[in-house]
């Protein structure tokens, strides 16, 4: 990158980082905590005290999230006892959006400058576990990013940025802190929720925006992948690379279709030749609206973890 490249990626910075503070009293402006609220999940931030909320479109830098149950604000505040600073991304901004990686991971780079150390990033997952069914939060110990494997969206590809994100080769074996992640299980324990609410798994990184063909669920069970969605993995990789702690969240909205046996047309036309009754056939489909439902349904339980985790990290 040539030097006054990487001086004007700063400087777009920095006028980012002036913008936001410029809106906020002086005790806001340097959050601890970040959290990113997945789909139907920005009531995550319904309980924000002395709540300053930016519009995206002010905000130098920022894109706008396209996707139905994201808001297009950042709200900043306190939260919980002893009045830690906060601040929410109301709604995301995904790949198949169309925004290029640079804009997914901008709020992110943002939230490392502004000074938060830990972030709390939420989802509405698939769950591809038999045995973790929809309405399961589950804390994210792995992830299976083909996307970033393969193909073009790792949000790091390009040339090394100025510090803090000069890092050119990230490890990610860790990114995924095991102190967050037993904080996520004392708050759990604390809030007196039944032991299945909250479990552990590994979740697959999908660019979408189509749900998953049975063989592709099938594909990412068998690799063990326990949970599937289209977000979340490029804020990680970019939240880890600014040096964050980072603790994610799924809530399952959702069982992906997979079925044991595939309807077979041949048995069917078979069937009807020589005139045995056939079983009425319900063909499933994943939607979005259901998605939003489980999120609004359950949305209040995310609240209340991801408030005492808040509590029990100040
Ligand atoms: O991951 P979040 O943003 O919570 O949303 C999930 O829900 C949407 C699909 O219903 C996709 O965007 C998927 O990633
Ligand atoms: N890829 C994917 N993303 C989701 N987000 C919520 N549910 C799903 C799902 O079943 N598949």
């Amino acid at each position: 990158m040539a030097i006054n490249e990487g001086a004007e990626i700063l400087s777009e910075f920095s006028k980012t980082v002036d913008t936001i503070r410029g809106r906020l009293p002086a005790k806001l402006h340097t959050p601890l905590i970040g959290i990113v609220c997945g789909s139907g999940l920005s009531g995550l931030a319904a309980s924000i005290r002395d709540k300053v909320e930016i519009p995206y479109d002010e905000i130098p830098g920022f894109g706008r999230s396209t996707v139905a149950g994201h808001g297009n604000a950042l709200a900043f505040g306190l939260l919980g006892r002893d009045g830690i600073p906060v601040v929410a991304m109301l709604g995301r901004f995904h790949p198949y959006e169309g925004h290029p990686m640079s804009t997914v991971v901008y709020p992110i780079r943002t939230f490392a400058l502004l000074g938060v150390k830990n972030i709390i990033i939420t989802n509405a997952a698939g769950s591809l576990n038999p045995k973790i069914p929809v309405g399961t939060i589950v804390t994210i110990q792995d992830h299976l990013a083909l996307p970033n494997l393969t193909g073009h969206l790792n949000p790091l590809l390009g040339p090394v940025l100025p510090a803090p994100f000069d890092t050119r080769f990230q490890p990610i074996s860790t990114a995924y802190s095991f102190s967050l992640r037993k904080i996520a299980f004392r708050a759990a324990h604390e809030l007196q929720f039944p032991r299945s609410a909250l479990t552990e798994g590994i979740y697959a990184w999908v660019s979408g925006p189509t749900y998953e063909s049975p063989a592709e669920g099938r594909f990412l069970r068998n690799q063990g992948a326990d949970v599937v969605g289209m977000s979340t993995i490029p804020e990680v990789v970019a939240a880890k690379h600014a040096g964050m702690e980072v603790l994610v969240l799924s809530l399952v909205t959702n069982m992906v279709v997979i079925p044991d046996k595939y309807r077979s047309a041949r048995e069917e036309v078979d069937a009807e030749i020589a005139g045995i009754p056939l079983p009425p056939v319900i063909e499933e489909e994943v939607t979005h609206s259901e998605v939003l439902e489980v999120g609004l349904a359950k949305g209040d339980d995310m609240r209340k973890l991801v408030e005492k985790i808040i509590e029990l990290l100040g």
